[in-house]
């Protein structure tokens, strides 16, 4: 059923309650989601984006309920990811001339996913689309937030940004505005989102953000592809992101582990004692990785302003619950944030020393960790409390970021030409072994942009875009 949301635009999209899981198990969806497709009925008329495969039936009749499909003049594909581009296949079997607007990777995406050579349209930022009566869409790239392919659609007159993944939440919800629903839901699902998909691409948010405010235009909703419509002070949610994207994080510690017969429980219990007795103002987490959902571990994460990573040693390494969460926490290159490492082993050890060296690679200020034989006598969980003390004392001035401005170089910083991500020597590429204080000609011929993984070549001076890289 179509909702009028304002003047001539209406949302068209799906409501899913039942989604728990999305994209495959890599995100939980504790409050399902919604696929928000926008109809906008001026002089012509323009679909933005569409709902996910399993419900692209459903969608392309009440959209014929909505308006003729063959009234429709330009289907604006924001994204190609098959949660907003799922019900292509149908709707263009019905009108396969219709013109799909997009940008150049989205062509690729879109042949990549569906095979079809459709009537492309291949838009870039500044780019118009005039709809009658004196109002156009405007287009605005916005590259790796979060594929080559992103971009946003802009509402001339009316002041509406379709933003599409951009400051969307997974919240299925019969209200379709941000003042009518639950503010401590919302924010929780908002955080979560920045944190699990866009915490990599935060230099990229940041940019945009600076990008799109200096067009000085009018804002009056944000309209994303998830969950609520941002009516009241939609300002809020882009503040919000500038503060997430800035090495975000609260006064908060976060202890995970797993643990075979509890001795590293016990231990993350008594180094939580610890940190309790020497800071009582500061918020501490504990999760056992058995029996917690990773997606709101790593939003602790995020919220953290440091991580102690526990596992008991299983033939010399960690358990691989702990292993599976460190991969993740590396692909999200966290910022600004200290880690050290916990557990309880038998004989050898192992597993302390390599959590440890994943959390550095991961660009986290790692700190000694701590480890102790078999299950723990009172001295030892002692010594634990007395850890947890000694880190309030280290992270007092520890953190990354401190120690990244404290690193002084002359070098200049280098931009990709694909993303715009920007390499600053001042605080190096720890993902990929590349420290603080490296300049670019010492970097290795085998570096890649963390965002769009183009090689070295892909470089050129930030002051200087036009050169070309040496
Ligand atoms: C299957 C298995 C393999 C183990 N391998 C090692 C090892 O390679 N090195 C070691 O020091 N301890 C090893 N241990 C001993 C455990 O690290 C030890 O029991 C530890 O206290 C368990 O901690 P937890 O109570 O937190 O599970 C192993 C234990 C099990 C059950």
């Amino acid at each position: 059923m179509a909702l009028h949301v304002k003047n001539n635009i209406y949302w068209v999209g799906k409501q899913d309650w039942e989604l728990r899981e999305f994209h495959g198990s890599e995100y939980s969806t504790h409050k399902g989601s919604s696929y928000n497709s926008y109809l906008i009925k001026e002089e012509k008329v323009a679909l933005i984006d569409t709902v996910w495969s399993p419900y692209a039936d459903e969608f392309v009749t009440n959209l014929a309920n909505e308006i003729p499909l063959e009234k429709i003049d330009f289907i604006i594909a924001n994204h190609a990811e098959i949660d907003h581009s799922g019900a292509l296949p149908a709707l263009m079997a019905k009108i396969p001339d219709t013109p799909i607007y997009c940008t150049a990777n989205g062509v690729k995406s879109l042949k990549g996913h569906y095979h079809q050579d459709w009537n492309f349209k291949v838009v870039k930022t500044g780019d118009t689309l005039d709809l009658g009566n004196g109002k156009a869409l405007v287009f605005v790239e916005a590259p790796m937030l979060h594929w080559p392919d992103s971009m946003m659609t802009y509402m001339t007159e009316d002041a509406v940004l379709f933003s599409n993944d951009a400051f969307g939440q997974h919240y299925a919800s019969d209200q379709l505005y941000n003042d009518l629903v639950d503010q401590n839901e919302l924010h929780n699902e908002c955080i979560k989102y920045y944190a699990n998909i866009l915490t990599p691409f935060s230099k990229l948010v940041t940019a945009k953000i600076h990008e799109v405010l200096s067009f000085k235009l009018p804002l009056d909703m944000i309209c994303t592809s998830h969950g609520i419509i941002w009516r009241d002070n939609p300002a809020q949610i882009v503040e919000q992101y500038l503060k997430w994207a800035d090495s975000y994080q609260e006064n908060q510690i976060t202890l995970i582990y797993d643990t075979m017969w509890e001795s590293t429980r016990k231990m993350s219990e008594a180094i939580a004692a610890g940190i309790r007795k020497a800071d009582p103002s500061v918020t501490i987490k504990q999760f056992n990785l058995a029996n917690s959902d990773k997606n709101d571990v790593l939003t602790q994460v995020f919220k953290s302003k440091a991580i102690l990573v526990g596992s008991p040693t299983v033939n010399n390494v960690m358990l691989p619950q702990v292993a599976a969460l460190l991969e993740e926490i590396q692909g999200l290159r966290f910022t600004g944030k200290a880690a050290a490492a916990f557990g309880s082993h038998g004989w050898s050890g192992g597993a302390v020393e390599r959590i440890t060296q994943r959390l550095k690679e991961s660009g986290f200020n790692t700190l000694e960790g701590t480890r102790i034989e078999w299950r723990p006598t009172q001295e030892a969980l002692q010594a634990c409390e007395a850890y947890g003390a000694g880190l309030v004392a280290q992270l007092g001035g520890a953190d990354s970021d401190a120690a990244a401005s404290a690193v002084t170089t002359e070098a200049e910083p280098m931009v990709c030409r694909t993303c715009s991500w920007v390499y600053e020597p001042k605080t190096g590429e720890p993902n990929q072994g590349v420290e603080a204080g490296t300049a670019w000609e010492d970097v290795p011929e085998s570096f890649l942009c963390p965002v769009c993984f183009m090689g070295k070549d892909d470089f050129v001076p930030a002051a200087d875009p036009a050169a070309k890289a040496a």
